[in-house]
């Protein structure tokens, strides 16, 4: 049996120990009895009631106390925005034993280096960008092991994210893009499902209907993207009838700019995790 410690209790740490502890309810994903809610201990300040009552509904342990979540873990999960990052691990280091612990960082811009410089020489930890739907078992997850990580740590870490979604190993140079798009992605599409539904509620449509086929025809495109291999260009030519409703609708997009702020969006977000790591 595994014993998890969030440092962090927000909404990632939620999404992750949620998605794990309901990976069973999903075809392929079980964690088996891997991963049980008392086996996890998270950490966030005391007056944040939401999170703390989201751990305590898991069956998890509660603490203000970073150093007892290290106490109580094997794996730890480093969910705490950038800025925290080097004051948890200070707080925790004296704790930290590299042949116990494994960190996970899914700190926005802190790379491998920094977190290995944190900590005592010799510990192993992991990059990871996993993002919100693993609460689902709908993540898309990447990891960059660090120096000492081990095979059998990246064998738990790929089982850990693959049980909430896909889970890939990627080279450290990606991870800010990969921020932008699939990290922060998630946020982009909310926009764009409730501006679906804002066009058809304005077209007369009740909103509830507009919410559920909006998040359908965004669920269907991306599994047709994903399961067909074909280039969406290819996808989006076959929904396009000759002088049909959809060509007026994409021309109305390209008048407004939709692919160009879209780019811009993931420069403006690569940029930010750059920014990041350097005020590190
Ligand atoms: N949200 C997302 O979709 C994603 C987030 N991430 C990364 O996850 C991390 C957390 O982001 P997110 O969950 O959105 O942020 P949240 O603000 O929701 O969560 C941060 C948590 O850290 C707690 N915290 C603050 N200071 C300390 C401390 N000294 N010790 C222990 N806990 C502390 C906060 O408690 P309190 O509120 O009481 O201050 C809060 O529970 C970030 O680094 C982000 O880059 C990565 C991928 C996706
Ligand atoms: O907004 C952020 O900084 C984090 C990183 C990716 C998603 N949320």
């Amino acid at each position: 049996m595994l014993k998890i410690g969030f440092f962090g209790a927000g909404k990632m740490a939620q999404a992750l120990a949620k998605g794990f502890l309901t990976a069973g309810e999903f075809p392929g994903k079980s964690l088996g009895s891997l991963v049980k809610g008392e086996n996890i201990t998270a950490s966030c300040a005391p007056q944040d009631t939401q999170c703390v009552k989201a751990f305590e509904g898991f069956g998890s342990t509660v603490t203000f106390d970073n150093r007892s979540v290290a106490d109580n873990a094997d794996v730890l999960l480093l969910a705490v925005k950038p800025t925290v990052v080097k004051t948890v691990l200070d707080q925790i280091r004296p704790n930290f034993s590299s042949s116990r612990h494994l960190l996970l960082s899914v700190a926005m811009g802190v790379t491998v280096n920094q977190l290995e410089k944190l900590l005592p020489d010799g510990s192993r930890v992991m990059r990871v960008m996993p993002n919100t739907p693993a609460l689902v078992q709908c993540g898309a997850s990447v990891y960059v092991p660090g120096n000492q990580a081990t095979d059998e740590d990246e064998k738990l870490t790929a089982k850990l994210l693959s049980s909430v979604g896909t889970a890939e190993r990627v080279q450290e140079y990606l991870m800010d893009p990969i921020t932008a798009l699939s990290g922060s992605g998630p946020a982009y599409v909310y926009v764009i499902i409730e501006a679906l539904a804002d066009g058809a509620v304005r077209m007369g449509m009740p909103r509830d209907m507009a919410y559920r086929l909006a998040s359908q025809t965004v669920l269907g495109a991306g599994t047709m993207v994903r399961d067909t291999q074909e280039h969406p260009g290819k996808l989006k030519d076959d929904v396009t009838s000759p002088a049909g409703s959809t060509a007026a609708g994409l021309c109305a997009l390209e008048n407004g700019g939709l692919r160009y702020t879209i780019i811009d969006a993931l420069e403006k977000a690569t940029e930010k995790c750059k920014e990041t790591s350097k005020a590190l």
